[in-house]
């Protein structure tokens, strides 16, 4: 299960809870129209088990050459050089460990992103005893997915492409949609606000399909896989879900608790505001925890977290100092200090510390307001921030700017 030779040695993080994590991918629905996530959950004890790659394929590196602006043939070899051998600290299709109901969360990934790619966070709530799923969006956010075309009769039945996964059958041919940058005459509200009403739709989706396998109904994966979905039946506590996201994900968080009230809170990390039509905030009703990072954040972004604020519903607010965008995702863990800090995937703070605060500040929220009876109200202080490394509130002056 991973080797630390010393302190500075790269990977992402063990979970620190009592529970083994297995991870697992399930794809309901060939189409964009499909619902497609990462489960990472509490598995029975494994010996040497099988760690799944932190990057399922190249393509994903292709997206991110994309997203960065990049061109694809050099910073395919950079990315695999970089990044290519790093394993997700989880039991690849581990038995799912049938010990009692667990709370469900959905989580949300940012733009350019994808399903993978918040391991640290998702391994780390799953060792606590949660049921996590990632899901990858289909709104051209991500930096690439995939998904599947029936073949038509006059295609050739010899497939010469390799595939990322089996498809489940052998009509089903593997389409990639990549990053979708803005186009300069287009409205980036425009854009990003559609983009986030469908990824809360895909969240939903998920949710429901969770719903369902919750209920004994059989999964139809598209994804050939031999993991046991039967054995999640009546193991998830469905009084007891939230959402969670990073930036792109922190506003599909809001968007959410909008529309789905079996959300019972939201945990907001560096929100990116921009995308949220401020109508929906009134019609927001649950408890959301914003833990943003010191150097993301901007007057106009933290003035429309402040219109969330409540007298009647708990809403909190923590920055942790020394952190920056990066220090949420996992990259803030697979490279040294000096390219690090030179890419921003770092800041000042180590990003152990840093990890480890959002981590246990989000598992005291959510104790908090799903009413878990575990031991996580140990850190209750966090969500006052009161740590050395954290703030309460924001450090950003709102009196600056009027507009
Ligand atoms: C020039 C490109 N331009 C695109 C609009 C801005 C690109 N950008 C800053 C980046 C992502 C960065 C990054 C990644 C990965 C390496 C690597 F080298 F390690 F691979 C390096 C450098 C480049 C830091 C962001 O978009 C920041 N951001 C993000 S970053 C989420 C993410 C994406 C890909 C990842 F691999 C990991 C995490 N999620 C959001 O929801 C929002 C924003 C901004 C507003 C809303």
């Amino acid at each position: 299960m991973g080797n630390s030779v010393g302190q500075n040695s790269l990977g992402i993080p063990q979970g620190k809870g009592p529970h083994q994590v297995g991870c697992t991918d399930l794809m309901v629905g060939h189409t964009l129209q499909g619902i497609f996530f990462r489960l990472y959950y509490p598995c029975q004890a494994v010996e040497d088990s099988d760690e799944p790659n932190w990057i399922p394929c190249r393509e994903y590196f292709n997206g991110l050459a994309d997203f960065m602006k990049m061109g694809r043939a050099l910073s395919e070899r950079i990315f695999n050089y970089l990044f290519g051998s790093f394993k997700i600290p989880a039991a690849w299709n581990a038995s799912f460990k049938a010990d009692g109901q667990y709370p469900v969360i959905i989580f949300s990934h940012g733009l350019g992103a994808f399903r993978t790619l918040y391991s640290a966070i998702c391994v780390e709530l799953a060792s606590q005893g949660f049921i996590v799923a990632a899901v990858e969006h289909r709104d051209e956010s991500a930096s690439a997915t995939f998904y599947y075309k029936e073949r038509c009769e006059t295609q050739k039945s010899h497939c010469t492409s390799r595939k990322t996964f089996q498809p489940v059958s052998d009509n089903l041919v593997e389409e990639w949609m990549y990053y979708r940058a803005l186009k300069t005459d287009e409205s980036e509200f425009l854009l990003r606000n559609n983009q986030v009403k469908q990824r809360a739709d895909e969240c939903i989706q998920a949710l429901d399909l969770l719903v369902d396998i919750n209920s004994g109904k059989s999964v139809q994966n598209t994804l050939r896989s031999d993991f046991d979905w039967s054995k999640l039946k009546n193991c998830m506590d469905l009084c007891r879900i939230a959402v969670m996201g990073h930036s792109f994900g922190g506003a599909t968080v809001i968007e959410c608790l909008c529309k789905e009230v079996r959300f019972k809170c939201g945990v907001a990390l560096d929100t990116w505001m921009f995308p949220l039509d401020e109508v929906i905030f009134p019609g927001v009703k649950q408890p959301i925890f914003f833990i943003n990072s010191e150097k993301f954040q901007w007057a106009g972004n933290i003035m429309r977290m402040k219109k969330l604020d409540s007298a009647l519903i708990p809403r909190k607010m923590i920055t942790i100092k020394g952190a920056v965008h990066q220090s949420f995702p996992d990259f803030t863990f697979l490279t040294g200090n000096w390219i690090g800090k030179l890419l921003k995937l770092k800041g000042e703070i180590d990003p152990h510390v840093a990890m480890d605060l959002c981590n246990r500040a989000s598992l005291a929220f959510l104790q908090r307001h799903l009413s878990l009876a575990r031991d996580f109200n140990q850190w209750d202080h966090l969500i006052d921030g009161k740590d050395d490394h954290l703030i309460p509130g924001t450090n950003i002056t709102l009196l600056q700017s009027s507009i």
